[in-house]
């Protein structure tokens, strides 16, 4: 069975990267796209030799239209509500990797996968290699009562921190069954980051980069570097894609991180 897939921010970095992913899955089909710049009905074509599809910038019309069975969000937090009421009217499940959002919409998200039987996932990174990153971070937490995070990030990111950098900190601190420790000092000093969850976290932004993070933890005589590297936002597509044939056929539920759709 083919699985119909329209897209939020399709005219943005991971927009794109994403159509491109969907065109090329045999399973898959593109039905549509939506962004704040289109052009109403506008007809673009998402990838060299593929078939145009529609572009419009009103998401309920466009749902409306093409009918998909999942959309997959990467656009940005403010929009993200308005986003969510309108594909669970419409019946469609959402893939949603925009970070920034806050506890509210999370939860609001969640109570629309029971009202109108959608399935959701969010996840604040769909990269493989991140997901590990994380995983292994939450484990060596436990051994370790001192944590930083450092993340990098292109020019262009509209949040600080990043979604992952705040996820890995939370997942971490609930772990341990104590808090971390850090300097009384680090009190009035903004060049020593900001905490989540006891985690001091430093966020780096400037041109020369895509995402990158590195969780640094401290003990007495050691310390224990865990880092990932994305070098392309091909990257996080294995994980979208992942996401989508997923929740395609799981109405009803809210998955919050795809380590959750993992063997972990
Ligand atoms: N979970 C993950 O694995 C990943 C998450 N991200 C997250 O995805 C999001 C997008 O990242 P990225 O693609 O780099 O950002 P971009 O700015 O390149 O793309 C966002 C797109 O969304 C559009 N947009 C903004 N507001 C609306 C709206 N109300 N309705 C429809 N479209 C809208 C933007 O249009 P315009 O430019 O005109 O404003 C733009 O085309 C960010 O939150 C980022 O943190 C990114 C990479 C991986
Ligand atoms: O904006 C990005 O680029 C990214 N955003 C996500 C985040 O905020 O964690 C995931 C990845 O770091 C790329």
């Amino acid at each position: 069975m083919t699985i119909k897939v329209a897209v939020q921010g399709a005219l943005g970095q991971m927009g794109r990267e994403v159509m491109r992913a969907v065109t090329a899955a045999p399973d898959l089909e593109l039905a549509g796209a939506c962004d704040a710049r289109a052009e109403k009905s506008a007809k673009f074509s998402p990838a060299e030799n593929a078939p145009p599809v529609p572009l419009n910038d009103n998401l309920a019309r466009l749902l409306a239209d093409t009918r998909p069975d999942v959309l997959v969000d990467f656009s940005l937090a403010a929009a993200v509500p308005q986003t969510v009421e309108i594909a669970a009217r419409a019946g469609v499940s959402l893939v949603i990797g925009t970070t920034g959002l806050s506890a509210q919409t999370l939860a609001r998200v969640n109570d629309l996968t029971r009202e109108y039987h959608i399935g959701a996932v969010i996840a604040p990174n769909f990269a493989l290699g991140a997901v590990v990153m994380m995983e292994l971070s939450r484990i060596a937490a436990r051994y370790f009562d001192w944590a930083e995070i450092i993340e990098l990030h292109h020019e262009y990111k509209a949040d600080a921190p990043s979604g992952t950098a705040i996820a890995t900190a939370r997942t971490m601190a609930a772990s341990r069954d104590k808090p971390f420790r850090s300097l009384d000092s680090d009190a009035g000093h903004p060049s020593r980051g900001q905490k989540f969850d006891g985690v001091t976290v430093h966020s780096v932004r400037m041109p020369g980069l895509v995402a990158n993070q590195e969780v640094i933890l401290g003990a007495p005589g050691q310390t224990l570097s865990i880092k990932h590297d994305t070098t392309s936002r091909e990257c996080f597509m294995p994980g979208v894609l992942l996401a989508i044939r997923e929740i395609a056929g799981r109405p009803g539920e809210f998955i919050f991180g795809l380590e959750k759709l993992l063997d972990f």
